[in-house]
């Protein structure tokens, strides 16, 4: 508990003077004004987020985080949860989704074990994933609470350390996730926190028939009902129907946000990692970007009660942060924009009636 309170009390919203100083500078650039939209929108973000005009966004680490499912025995999900160790030997392997998106951004990937429900110790003891496993998978949420309120805690704790230890050498974090079921709890997490039923926020996750999604949907509203969960209490979220690896999420975002650097949102888990994230800390939301638009129902809702727009809207459903790897060069682009671009008084370019 004491990393996650000395975390909290080291979170401060963006700085408004670093944003008024990009606002002015881009109103100084050779472009209509506002001409490169939210590319503009995102460089300012990021000013106010880093204190610096030149933000470092350089070294971006995608942090992969890998958990399963006690509610998966509901039948939510038509994947067994073998997939998920399975998954993080394919990441290991480099031959995942995300592998091949973060390779071409530049991009590095690192996978941590948040509550897998299987022996992992082969690639622990050969350096290949980060050891945070807080138990070998969540307990049925349809049954009882998913977790106990510690080892919340700890799964907050686990994503609070990997942004310390990660730091030195990463200027933008992104977020990833692995876990079969895991569009379960997140679909909960978003219905407690707008308090809203879970029907429409509910979908097919890793390709669920149509036609089961009633089913998933009464499950998750049986387990809100049973655990009753209070939304004004983000651990209690995240204890009574929430995942490791979306604890583990939320404590990447708060421990990304206390270090002033930003966090990529990936989709629709990722995004309930937040919303926990938020829901413990409000100012976490001044370090977060959202990469792009789950295709999953739900995620419209995340977007709206974390008050922001995604940058990417490519019908992308994988999870694994490939999103997040997706969207980093924009990044990239908003910072070459800020420090790169001429002004009108430097390239001696008439600025009346533009500005
Ligand atoms: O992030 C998303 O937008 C997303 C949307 C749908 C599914 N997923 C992935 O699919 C898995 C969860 O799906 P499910 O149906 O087993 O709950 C999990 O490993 C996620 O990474 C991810
Ligand atoms: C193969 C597979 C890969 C995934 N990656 C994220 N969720 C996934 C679910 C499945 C089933």
């Amino acid at each position: 508990m004491k990393l996650l309170t000395e975390t909290l009390n080291s979170i401060e919203p963006a700085s408004a003077e670093l944003r008024e100083q990009a606002t002015r500078r881009i109103e100084s650039l050779t472009m209509p004004h506002w001409a490169l939209g939210r590319l503009l929108d995102l460089a300012v973000d990021l000013a106010g987020m880093t204190r610096s005009l030149e933000f470092p966004v350089a070294r971006k680490t995608v942090v992969l985080m890998a958990g399963d499912h006690g509610i998966v025995a509901e039948g939510v999900t038509p994947q067994p949860s073998s997939v998920t160790v399975q998954m993080v030997h394919n990441f290991v392997a480099g031959g995942a989704g995300i592998n091949a998106v973060a390779r071409s951004t530049g991009t590095r990937v690192v996978v941590a074990d948040l509550g897998v429900a299987a022996d992992l110790s082969d690639l622990v003891s050969a350096g290949k994933i980060f050891d945070c496993k807080v138990a070998p998978g969540t307990c049925n949420f349809a049954k009882g609470p998913a977790m106990t309120r510690l080892q919340a805690v700890a799964s907050l704790e686990a994503g609070i350390g990997l942004a310390r230890r990660l730091a030195p050498e990463t200027d933008v974090f992104g977020s990833g996730e692995m876990g079969i079921g895991n569009t379960s709890p997140s679909s909960a997490i978003v219905a407690v926190l707008s308090r809203q039923d879970p029907g429409p926020l509910v979908g097919p996750g890793a390709a669920l028939p149509q036609s089961r999604l009633a089913h998933k949907a009464e499950v998750i509203r049986r387990g809100i009902a049973l655990n009753r969960p209070d939304p004004a209490d983000g651990i209690d979220v995240l204890a009574k129907v929430g995942g490791f690896e979306i604890g583990g999420i939320a404590g990447l975002a708060l421990g990304a946000a206390a270090l002033r650097k930003p966090m990529m949102v990936d989709g629709f888990i990722s995004s309930a990692g937040a919303l926990i994230a938020a829901a413990i800390s409000p100012a976490v939301k001044d370090y977060l970007i959202l990469a792009h638009g789950s295709s999953e129902p739900g995620h419209r809702t995340m977007a709206r009660l974390l008050g922001k727009k995604p940058l990417l809207d490519l019908g992308l459903h994988l999870g694994e942060g490939s999103g997040a790897a997706l969207a980093m060069p924009l990044l990239d682009a908003a910072r070459e924009v800020l420090t790169g671009m001429a002004t009108f008084e430097s390239a001696n370019v008439t600025s009346e009636g533009v500005r």
